[in-house]
C-alpha cells in the first residue's frame, strides 16, 4: 500500500484559473495541503504573508536557495518564485497530498526532482486567448501593463502542456472542478488508496490479507 502523499501541480497561463480551481479543490477536500511559494513579487491588495505567499526581499530569496531551502524556483514575469522543501517532505512522510500552483519551469523541476514519481501535473488551459485577456482584466489585480506583459508570455506557458499528465480547458468553472475531483480521486484509487470506498473495500482487503 502507498503510504506517501502525492504531489499535485497545477499550472496554467496566468489568468486561466488555476488558484480558483485549487481553492475549489481544497474546500471540496480539506485534508489538501496547498504549497505556500516563496516570492519576490509585491503583495497583492487582500494578499496575506504564509497564506497567499511568503514574500521575501531578493536577498531573502537568494540565501533560501543558496541553502537548498527550495524544491524549485524560477523566474517568471521579472520576480522570482520558489516552493519551500520543507514542508512538502513533511506532508509527504505524513500521507497528506499537496497541491502546487507553479509555472511550467516549476512543474519540469518538481517532476525531475527524487520525488518525481510521485507526481501528478495538470495542465488548465483557458477556452481561448481573448477569454484569458478578459479574465485578467476582470480580475483587477494587476495594472495593465502587467497584464499585458502575462498575456505575452502567455503561449509560452501554453506551449508546455503536453509536458503534463491532464489538460482542463477551464471553460466553465464547475465542470472543470468536476473535472479535478475525478483526477485526483482516480489517481489516489490507483496508488491503492480508499477513497470514498469505506468499510466495504477494507472488509476486501482483510479477506486478500487473511
Ligand atoms: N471558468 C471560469 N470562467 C470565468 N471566469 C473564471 C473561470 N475560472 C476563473 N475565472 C476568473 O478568472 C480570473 C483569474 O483566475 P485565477 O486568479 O484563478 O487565475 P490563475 O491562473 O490562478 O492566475 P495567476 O497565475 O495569475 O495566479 C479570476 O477573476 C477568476 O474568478
Ligand atoms: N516555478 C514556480 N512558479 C510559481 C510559484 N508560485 C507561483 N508560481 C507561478 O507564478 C506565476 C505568477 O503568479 P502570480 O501569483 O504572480 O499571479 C503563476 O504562473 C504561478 O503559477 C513557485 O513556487 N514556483
Amino acid at each position: 500500500m502507498e503510504r506517501s502523499g502525492l504531489l499535485v501541480i497545477l499550472s496554467s497561463p496566468s489568468g486561466a484559473g488555476k488558484s480558483t480551481l485549487a481553492r475549489r479543490l481544497m474546500d471540496w477536500d480539506p485534508s489538501l495541503r496547498f504549497s505556500v511559494s516563496a516570492t519576490t513579487r509585491a503583495p497583492r491588495p487582500g494578499e496575506v504573508e504564509g497564506d497567499h505567499y511568503y514574500f521575501r526581499d531578493p536577498e531573502q530569496f537568494r540565501i533560501m536557495v543558496r541553502d537548498g531551502q527550495m524544491l524549485e524556483h524560477a523566474e517568471v514575469f521579472g520576480n522570482f518564485y520558489g516552493t519551500p522543501r520543507a514542508p512538502v517532505e513533511e506532508a509527504m512522510l505524513a500521507g497528506r497530498d499537496t497541491l502546487f500552483d507553479v509555472d511550467w519551469q516549476g512543474g519540469q523541476q518538481i517532476r525531475a526532482s527524487v520525488l518525481g514519481t510521485h507526481v501528478v501535473s495538470i495542465f488548465v488551459l483557458p477556452p481561448s486567448l481573448a477569454e484569458l485577456e478578459r479574465r485578467l482584466i476582470a480580475r483587477q489585480q494587476d495594472r495593465p501593463e502587467v497584464i499585458a506583459a502575462r498575456m505575452q508570455k502567455s503561449r509560452d506557458e501554453i506551449s508546455h502542456w503536453a509536458e503534463y499528465d491532464y489538460v482542463i480547458v477551464n471553460e466553465d468553472i464547475e465542470a472543470s472542478t468536476e473535472a479535478l475531483k475525478t483526477i485526483l480521486t482516480a489517481e489516489r484509487l490507483r496508488r491503492g488508496r480508499q477513497v470514498g470506498l469505506g468499510p466495504f473495500v477494507q472488509a476486501l482487503m482483510r479477506e486478500e490479507n487473511a
